[in-house]
C-alpha cells in the first residue's frame, strides 16, 4: 500500500488510547514485513507507533535508541495521524509514550445532565463535525480506526459523508452509547470477545463483524519478573501486589487502601498507581505515619507512562496479584502477565460484564465497590479478606494465573493492522 494516510482515533480515557497505539505499532510491523519502504519525503512526516518501554535493565526513561526502535519510524510508507479530543488526556498520552502526530477535534458527551449541558454537547459535537470533515479533505485518510470515546462521532461522521471506510474496535463486553452509535455506521466493527456481538446487534457470522481479542502493547508479553522488581526497587521475596483504579485512578479504592495499608504492608510489597487526580497527598501522608520498614514497601506513582516513571507494563510484570477496576484492557493485559486480580467494578459504567467474565474463567475474584470495606474494621471488610487469602495461597494464585495466559490472544494488534489494510484496499489506498 504505497504512502496510505490512517487515522487512528480514541480518547476520553486511556483504554481509548493504548489499543490504537498497538495497532499502530503493528501496521508499521506489517509495513516493514512487505517491504513497503517509504520516501523520504513521507519518513520526515512520522509513522511510529509506541515507544519502547523498558525495565530496569534497559534504562528504563525511555533513551532516544530505544525510542527510534519502538517507533517503527523511518522506513514504513504509511503516514499515521492520531485523532483525539481537544483537552482530552490522548494528547498527553501520545506525545509521552508514541512519535504519532497529534491532531484535536471538538468533542463532547452525547447525554448530559439536563437540557442545557445537552444543548452544549450538541454545538460541541456539531463544531466537532465541521473540524473533522476539513481534516478528512486536508489528510485524505484511505481508512481510519477507531477505538472509541465521544471524539469518534463526529470523525466516523465525516468519514461516512466522505466514503473513507472506517473500523470501529471495541474491547467492552457491553459497549457504551458512543460505541454503539458507532457500531451502526462502520464498516466494520471489531470487538474483544464474541459475547459482545449480540448487544450491538451482530450475528457472528455478519461479514462487517470481527472478534479479534484485545490489541496490546507487544511489551506486555516479555516481561521478566526479576528486573520490573527491581525497577521499582523491591528487593525483599514478599510477594508484590499491584493496585491501580485504571486510567484515571479510582478514589474508593485509594481510599481503602489508605486505610488498609499497614495490615498489607505487613504481608506484601505495594506499586499503587492512583490516578493523577491528586489522592497522593493523602497517600502519601497514610505512608509517612508508617515505620520506615514498611514505607520502603510502598510505592507511590500518579500515573506509570514508561518514560517519565517505569512503566505499567514492568509494574505487571513485577506483581504476584492485582486489585484494579475492569475496564477493557483488563480482559487482556491480566492475561497476557498472568497476573491474578481482584476486580472492583466502576459501578457507574459497565464494568460489571468485563469483571464478570474474568471470573467466569476463574482468573479473578470481584469485590463491589461499596463492600471492599464494609460497615466493621477495614480489615473485616471484603477487600481484605480477598488480599489476604490470595497472599497466603500460593497454589491458588499459580492456578489463576495459568488459567488467565490461557485466555491471552497474542495477534490481536496484528490481527486489526491487516483488517485495515484490507479495508484501504478496498478504497484504493
Ligand atoms: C470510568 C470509565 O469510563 N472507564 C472506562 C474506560 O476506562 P480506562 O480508560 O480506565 O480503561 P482501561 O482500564 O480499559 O485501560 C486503562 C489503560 O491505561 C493503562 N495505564 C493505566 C494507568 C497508568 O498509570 N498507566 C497505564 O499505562 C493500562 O495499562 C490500560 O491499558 O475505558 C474502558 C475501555 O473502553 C472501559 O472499559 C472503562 O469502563
Amino acid at each position: 500500500m504505497p504512502s496510505s494516510t490512517i487515522l487512528l482515533c480514541g480518547g476520553g480515557t486511556g483504554g481509548h488510547v493504548y489499543p490504537a497505539l498497538a495497532v499502530a505499532t503493528a501496521i508499521v510491523g506489517v509495513e516493514e514485513e512487505q517491504g513497503n519502504r517509504g520516501t523520504e519525503e513521507q519518513r520526515g512526516r512520522g509513522t511510529g507507533g509506541q515507544r519502547n518501554r523498558g525495565t530496569e535493565e534497559q534504562g528504563n526513561r525511555g533513551t532516544e535508541e530505544q525510542r527510534g526502535r519502538g517507533t517503527g519510524q523511518g522506513d514504513c510508507g504509511v503516514v499515521l495521524v492520531y485523532v483525539g479530543s481537544v483537552g482530552g488526556m490522548e494528547e498527553r498520552i501520545v506525545a509521552t509514550e508514541s512519535s504519532l502526530p497529534f491532531r484535536a477535534l471538538p468533542a463532547a458527551a452525547l447525554r448530559g445532565r439536563g437540557p442545557l449541558a445537552l444543548a452544549r454537547g450538541a454545538t460541541t459535537m456539531a463544531a466537532g463535525l465541521v473540524a473533522a470533515r476539513s481534516l478528512i479533505r486536508e489528510l485524505r485518510p484511505q481508512v481510519i480506526l477507531g477505538t472509541g470515546g465521544y471524539v469518534c462521532v463526529p470523525l466516523f461522521l465525516a468519514a461516512t459523508l466522505a466514503r473513507v471506510p472506517t473500523l470501529i474496535y471495541l474491547p467492552d463486553l457491553v459497549p457504551g452509547l458512543a460505541g454503539r452509535l458507532l457500531a451502526r455506521i462502520a464498516t466494520k466493527v471489531a470487538v474483544n470477545v464474541a459475547e459482545a456481538l449480540p448487544v450491538l446487534g451482530l450475528r457472528p457470522d455478519n461479514p462487517r463483524a470481527l472478534v479479534v481479542g484485545y490489541p496490546l502493547r507487544p511489551e506486555f508479553f516479555e516481561q521478566e519478573r526479576e528486573a520490573c522488581r527491581r525497577t521499582f526497587g523491591f528487593e525483599a521475596p514478599l510477594p508484590v501486589l499491584l493496585v491501580y483504579g485504571g486510567s484515571r485512578g479510582a478514589r474508593s479504592i485509594n481510599q481503602a487502601i489508605a486505610q488498609l495499608l499497614p495490615d498489607l504492608l505487613a504481608r506484601c510489597q505495594i506499586i499503587h498507581v492512583c490516578g493523577r487526580e491528586g489522592d497522593e497527598t493523602f497517600l502519601h501522608k497514610a505512608a509517612q505515619s508508617l515505620p520506615e520498614s514498611l514505607q520502603v514497601r510502598y510505592k507511590l506513582y500518579p500515573y506509570l507512562d514508561g518514560v517519565t516513571t517505569p512503566a505499567m507494563v514492568a509494574a505487571f510484570g513485577a506483581a504476584d496479584l492485582a486489585i484494579c477496576r475492569s475496564g477493557a484492557s483488563t480482559l487482556a493485559e491480566l492475561p497476557a502477565a498472568g497476573l491474578p486480580a481482584i476486580l472492583v467494578p466502576y459501578p457507574y459504567v459497565h464494568q460489571d460484564e468485563n469483571a464478570d467474565y474474568l471470573v467466569r474463567y476463574g482468573v479473578a475474584e470481584k469485590v463491589a465497590d461499596c463492600a471492599m470495606i464494609g460497615t466493621g474494621p477495614p480489615q473485616e471488610g471484603a477487600l481484605f479478606r480477598a488480599v489476604a487469602r490470595l497472599l497466603d495461597d500460593q497454589l491458588a494464585r499459580q492456578r489463576m494465573a495459568e488459567q488467565s495466559r490461557a485466555l491471552s490472544r497474542p495477534d490481536a494488534a496484528h490481527e486489526l493492522a491487516g483488517a485495515m489494510f484490507g479495508l484501504a484496499a478496498r478504497s484504493g489506498g
